[in-house]
């Protein structure tokens, strides 16, 4: 079991033999098991092409002897036939065994994608924050890939290459031990030279290989965060780093070309000297001994025939490294236990009015490091309670800790007196609808997007809360309505567009809390307005917790709660903490100040816009 996992671009430059071993064996008793009939035909099939290349060699000794030794019109017409029925063989054999094959890596494939999308879903939320995408989907993708690809590599190398080469060389020992004696005394020795050819490939496969994470990694961040490349001029910076790893692959792929082609060289010298001895000895016996050259003509077909497996066979472990440390990857991440455990035998969450509660809570995201210490909050129903404070406070962490992205490690966080951390999370997160400043929209349709707010909605269910969130309007001016496609993220589609569609969504879920993370702060101020006149329908009626930067929007909250350090500093309505002259006060009158200054700022470059003109 390997309990944790290393980013890959600090994959381990070694993997020992029995690590190798296990993995090879982890698969061959799960997928391999899984579609051992698949194999098992496989395997047949390539046992028909290994015999029927086999006859060939062997029938290359009567095609000589009928054409050359002693004619025969029927002999020759019987070769010929032969040869003919076995290419036949060979050939529906291949077929038999390259779709076969195909079919059982491909389920493969889709089975471990399947296997690891679930165990994905089954982590928290702090996993996805301490990985890059990169090498979650790389693990993915290559891990699936590697599976299929070691085990297809494994059953091909014996049941094709080993078997035609141990039945090539048993024709050639049957036809004339002497002569087959001079080839296979040869084939060690190229084994054991590729054998440090091998080893050296296996180094320039690991950094290849890291090189590319890196680069996969880097190319995604740009290709996200392409926005803030080209606002802050940053084309050349990110250019040059791309292109050092692009290089950094490049170098590693022709180092591994050049490696491996040595071997070509080694095994082609070595085949040739094998074929030569035979050719030599073999000649001396038709010309002085007076053997037939039929024999010499199936031992040498044969020879020629058992080059190319044996030349595969000779790179078998090179290969193999490659594909055991993809599947590795993937058997990391598999085993790596669930965060989120299943916990739907728990009961249910009762749904009540909403009323939010934190106990003396204590949690940290780090050992050591204390976010929230000792944190006292009420959020009453139909109430709106807003949480201000300095930025890293601890406010966001609160409506973690609601929806149960993680658990506090001591104190209570409540819903209508019920701990939530008793209850299934599936349960406590239906109660809540979460709105934040980073809308997230899926590929696909308006409609597609909003309906995931409740499964199963029906269109007008989507168009009524597309209506109550003022966004109705807006999607039927685009040309194709509801259907439209948001493109990824939803870059297709303005912020406050997006922000609408993030309401609506929360309008058909319908839940009794609603958690709005600074949802109107990346948004202009018509946008804004529009964003807020949506909201205030929303929280009409429900447990509203609101966390915002900027104080004029939350001056009409029930109830203002400054969080700092982890602790509840403060909390009232607005003109009580104006009234008290405490810490919101001071936040209020700094910020009143700055914004003042930016209107003050507005006003003169308006005026010496006029005058200019
Ligand atoms: N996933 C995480 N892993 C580790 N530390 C985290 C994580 N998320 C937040 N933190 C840390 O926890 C502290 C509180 O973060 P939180 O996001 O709750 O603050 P906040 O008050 O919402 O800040 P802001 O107003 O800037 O959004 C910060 O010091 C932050 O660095």
């Amino acid at each position: 079991m390997f309990m944790s996992f290393q980013p890959l671009d600090r994959l381990r430059a070694s993997m020992d033999k029995s690590e190798s071993f296990s993995v090879l064996r982890r698969l061959f008793l799960a997928d391999g098991r899984r579609h051992w009939k698949g194999y098992a035909t496989a395997f047949a099939f390539m046992g028909l092409m290994a015999f029927s290349t086999a006859g060939m060699a062997w029938l290359m000794r009567d095609a000589v002897n009928t054409i050359f030794v002693t004619p025969t019109f029927w002999g020759v017409w019987m070769v010929a036939l032969g040869v003919m029925g076995l290419s036949l063989v060979k050939g529906v054999s291949a077929y038999g065994q390259n779709v076969t094959m195909a079919r059982v890596g491909n389920r493969i494939v889709a089975d471990n994608q399947k296997k690891v999308f679930d165990h994905l879903l089954g982590q928290d939320i702090s996993y996805f924050a301490a990985r890059h995408t990169a090498d979650i989907s790389m693990r993915l993708q290559n891990g699936a890939n590697s599976a299929r690809d070691a085990l297809n590599l494994v059953i091909t190398s014996i049941g094709r290459d080993a078997l035609s080469l141990v039945s090539l060389v048993s024709v050639a020992v049957v036809q004339d031990p002497s002569l087959a004696l001079v080839a296979v005394v040869l084939m060690p020795a190229a084994v054991i030279g590729t054998r440090k050819l091998i080893k050296k490939a296996k180094s320039i496969f690991r950094k290849e290989f890291a090189s590319g994470v890196k680069l996969s990694s880097i190319t995604l961040e740009v290709i996200q965060g392409m926005r803030t490349v080209k606002a802050y001029g940053l084309e050349e910076t990110m250019r040059g780093r791309v292109h050092t790893y692009v290089n950094d692959v490049e170098r590693a792929a022709n180092k591994l070309v050049r490696t491996q082609a040595k071997s070509s060289p080694l095994m082609e010298t070595l085949g040739g000297f094998a074929i030569g001895g035979v050719i030599l000895y073999a000649g001396y016996n038709v010309m002085f001994v007076g053997k037939s050259p039929g024999e010499f003509f199936s031992v040498l077909t044969a020879l020629l025939l058992a080059y190319e497996p044996a030349k595969r066979l000779a790179r078998f472990h090179v290969d193999l490294t490659a594909h055991v440390i993809g599947a590795h990857m993937l058997f990391e991440m598999l085993d790596l236990p669930a965060a989120e455990t299943d916990d739907a035998a728990r009961p249910s969450l009762p749904a009540g009015a909403g009323r939010v509660a934190f106990e003396d809570v204590v949690f940290g995201y780090r050992p050591g490091e204390p976010v929230l210490r000792g944190f006292n909050f009420v959020a009453e129903p139909g109430q709106t309670t807003a949480l201000v404070g300095p930025s890293g406070g601890g406010k966001t962490t609160v409506i973690n800790l609601i929806e149960r992205f993680y658990s506090p490690a001591s104190g209570v966080v409540s819903i209508d007196g019920n701990d939530v951390t008793q209850f299934n999370r599936h349960s406590v997160r239906a109660l809540t609808a979460l709105v934040s400043q980073d809308v997230y929209l899926f590929s696909g349709t308006v409609r597609e997007n909003i309906g995931f707010g409740r499964e199963g909605a029906s269109e007008d269910e989507i168009i009524a809360a597309a209506k109550a969130a003022y966004a109705h309007d807006f999607i039927m001016g685009f040309e194709n309505g509801y259907d439209t496609h948001v493109g990824e993220h939803g870059a297709q589609l303005s912020g406050g567009q997006r922000q609408r569609i993030a309401i609506a969504r929360a309008f058909l879920k319908n839940a009794p809390i609603l958690l709005l993370d600074e949802a109107t702060a990346a948004l202009d101020s018509e946008s804004e307005a529009e964003v807020q006149k949506a909201l205030q329908k929303l929280q009409a009626s429900r447990t509203t917790i609101v966390i915002a930067h900027r104080l004029q929007t939350v001056v009409r909250a029930d109830r203002i709660c400054v969080v700092e350090h982890g602790q509840i500093a403060e909390s009232g309505r607005h003109d009580e903490l104006m009234a008290r002259r405490g810490r919101y006060y001071n936040f209020y009158q700094v910020q009143f100040a700055h914004e003042h200054e930016q209107d003050a700022a507005g006003e003169v470059q308006a005026e010496e816009a006029r005058l200019t003109a």
